[in-house]
């Protein structure tokens, strides 16, 4: 991979929740305006259409819809991924073919899920959607959503290509995180998933964080990633012990994105509810995310002015 891949891409990304009107339909305002809250915030950009953003509930037209929405309000300001996995490889392809068209910076997929599929039909689903485009490839590694293992051979296969520039690491493993960077080599991005291990991730030798959490916190992510940039090991990791108190309090929610959603709407950011199966907040849970809420932004004022420049 050429070295300016790395410096253009290296950074904190907002896994980017998508945005519904009140009757469940993407609304691009609302995508919008969602989109341009980041901007001044620091962080690198935007991963879009990925878990936290509900892409895979999504028919492709409505994955287009909340494409175009947040590149035609951020693109050149924040860098912007496109997760254009899907079930089929046609479908996955024309997504692709879509964000190039639209002016992203990059496309990643999960491999296609439901049917158990060989190691080799995921390579080929992933290649279909390599050569479709001249965007760099980032892979999204969540085995314990899609049951896919991604094998050592498998990535050094891939991470051979010029442009499959990284891997989006969501798996739990440090020890697995560290491998893919060894395998990749120091040019092969690899970007932290689990948000309470954004810290470790880095240690370990991620070039950065994608997150879904950091939506709601995007600041704080950034104060991180900068405290490790600078050597302060101990305010890094008092830090993080903060930030994973709120993810624990997020995930005590039925949904994570119900209550990521209603923080965001108490900003007066609207973005509808989760779509079904994931749940949408109970009017019994606002007073405890109201509480919620306060303490991110009392954190966030404690470290403004650590931010600095992008993440
Ligand atoms: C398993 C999972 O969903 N992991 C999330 C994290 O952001 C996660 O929600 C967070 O660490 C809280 O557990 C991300 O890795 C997913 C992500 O970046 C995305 O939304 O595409």
């Amino acid at each position: 991979m050429a070295e300016n891949n790395l410096s253009k891409f290296a950074g904190v990304y907002v896994a980017m929740y998508s945005a519904y009107d009140e009757g469940g339909k993407v609304d691009q305002a609302r995508v919008r305006k969602l989109a341009r809250s980041y901007v001044n915030t620091g962080v690198k950009g935007l991963y879009v259409g990925g878990s936290s953003g509900e892409g895979i509930l999504q028919n492709a037209e409505e994955r287009k819809r909340v494409v175009e929405a947040v590149l035609e309000e951020v693109k050149g300001e924040l860098t912007v991924i496109v997760h254009v996995g899907a079930n089929s490889t046609t479908e996955s392809v024309e997504l692709a073919r879509h964000a190039e068209q639209h002016g992203a910076d990059a496309i990643s997929a999960v491999p296609s899920i439901y049917y158990r599929l060989p190691e080799s039909a995921v390579e080929t689903h992933w290649q279909h959607m390599i050569d479709s485009t001249w965007l760099p490839f980032i892979i999204y590694h969540i085995p314990q959503t899609t049951g896919f293992q991604l094998s050592a051979a498998l990535l050094g296969r891939m991470a051979g290509q010029e442009k499959v520039i990284g891997v989006k690491m969501s798996g739990e493993s440090t020890f697995e995180l560290q491998q893919f960077k060894e395998i990749g080599g120091p040019d092969f991005l690899v970007f932290n998933g689990p948000d309470e291990q954004f810290l470790a991730g880095r240690i370990m030798g991620a070039d950065g964080g994608i997150g879904g959490t950091y939506g709601v916190m995007p600041e704080l992510f950034c104060a991180l990633n900068r405290l490790y940039e600078q050597g302060q090991r101990e305010e890094a990791q008092a830090l993080q012990v903060k930030i994973n108190r709120i993810i624990k309090n997020l995930l005590s929610y039925p949904s994570l994105y119900g209550a990521c959603k209603y923080l965001l709407s108490l900003r007066g950011i609207e973005t509808g509810q989760p779509r079904l199966p994931l749940l949408p907040v109970q009017s019994s849970h606002h007073d405890s995310l109201v509480t919620l809420n306060s303490e991110i932004e009392e954190l966030t004022a404690q470290y403004a002015g650590s931010y600095g420049e992008k993440s």
